[in-house]
């Protein structure tokens, strides 16, 4: 299915790809949601969060210390990552290493939060996520993370707030989770994301982002709203975009 298209001001035959933006708070729904919608748009899908997974990953497989800014911004000039943004061809890679499903892992998501709360850090993949944007081939593109409604893509045609209330997050992350006591998920939860907000405001939807709140809809209804919301302010958008 081809998704709404933006039109340019300048040629009425060129078009560029829409922008979605997607923040929320861990849990939220944010990968899964966003990938269902990129495939039902048939955008393409950016997962911000597993660039700075792939560089904490990175950082413990050569034991450099993620807690150390000078050490974590020096390893940035050879960090080879590649991420694939196809909804239906999703990987991460560094250098030759796949490691789609080891940067989920628990050593990892404890160790990046002191990653992203590096200046040069956020700057440096806030460069390569806009790049990834712009050149996307797809006709539109969904990204989300904690920043791209505010600081990555804060022009975007599409920004939305995807939330629910703690409770609903760290049930569907605990079923997840098998292995791990509920507990356990729900203090890992709620420590990343005090960590985190000290860096981004992800918890309150900026001015003019859209919240949607899954907190009583099931994973279909999630993705049925956000396609609703991406399809009004697309529509919205290109009748105020004047033609040529
Ligand atoms: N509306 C929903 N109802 C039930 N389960 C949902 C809903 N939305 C998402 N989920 C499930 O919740 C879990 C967490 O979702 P997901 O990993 O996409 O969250 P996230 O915001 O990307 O988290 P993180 O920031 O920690 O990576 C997944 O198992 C997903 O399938
Ligand atoms: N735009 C973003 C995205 C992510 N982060 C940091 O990465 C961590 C992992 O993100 P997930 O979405 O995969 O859970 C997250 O805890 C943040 O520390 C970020 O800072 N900005």
């Amino acid at each position: 299915m081809t998704g709404p298209t933006a039109d340019t001001t300048a040629d009425p035959h060129a078009t560029v790809p829409v922008v979605v933006a997607i923040d929320g708070p861990a849990g939220s729904g944010k990968s899964s949601v966003s990938r269902a919608t990129a495939r039902a748009l048939g955008f393409a899908y950016l997962d911000t969060g597993a660039s700075y997974r792939a560089l904490a990953w990175n950082l413990l497989d050569k034991r450099v210390d993620p807690s150390v800014p000078d050490a974590v911004v020096a390893s940035l000039g050879d960090f080879d990552f590649a991420i694939g943004t196809d909804p239906d061809a999703y990987f991460v890679r560094v250098g030759a290493t796949d490691v789609t499903e080891a940067i989920r892992e628990p050593r990892v998501t404890g160790a990046v939060s002191a990653v992203a709360r590096i200046p040069e850090v956020r700057s440096w993949l806030t460069e390569r996520f806009r790049s990834i944007m712009r050149d996307t081939a797809f006709d539109g593109i969904v990204a989300e993370g904690r920043d791209i409604t505010t600081v990555v893509a804060p022009d975007a045609p599409v920004r939305i707030l995807l939330t629910a209330d703690e409770e609903a997050r760290m049930a569907r992350r605990s079923k997840e989770l098998t292995g791990e006591s509920a507990a356990a998920v729900g203090e890992a939860l709620r420590t990343r994301d005090q960590a985190d907000s000290r860096v981004v405001d992800f918890m309150k939807a900026a001015d003019g982002v859209t919240t949607v709140d899954s907190t009583h809809l099931d994973f279909e209804q999630t993705v049925s709203a956000v396609v609703g919301v991406v399809n009004d302010r697309v529509a919205r958008t290109n009748e105020t975009t004047p033609r040529h």
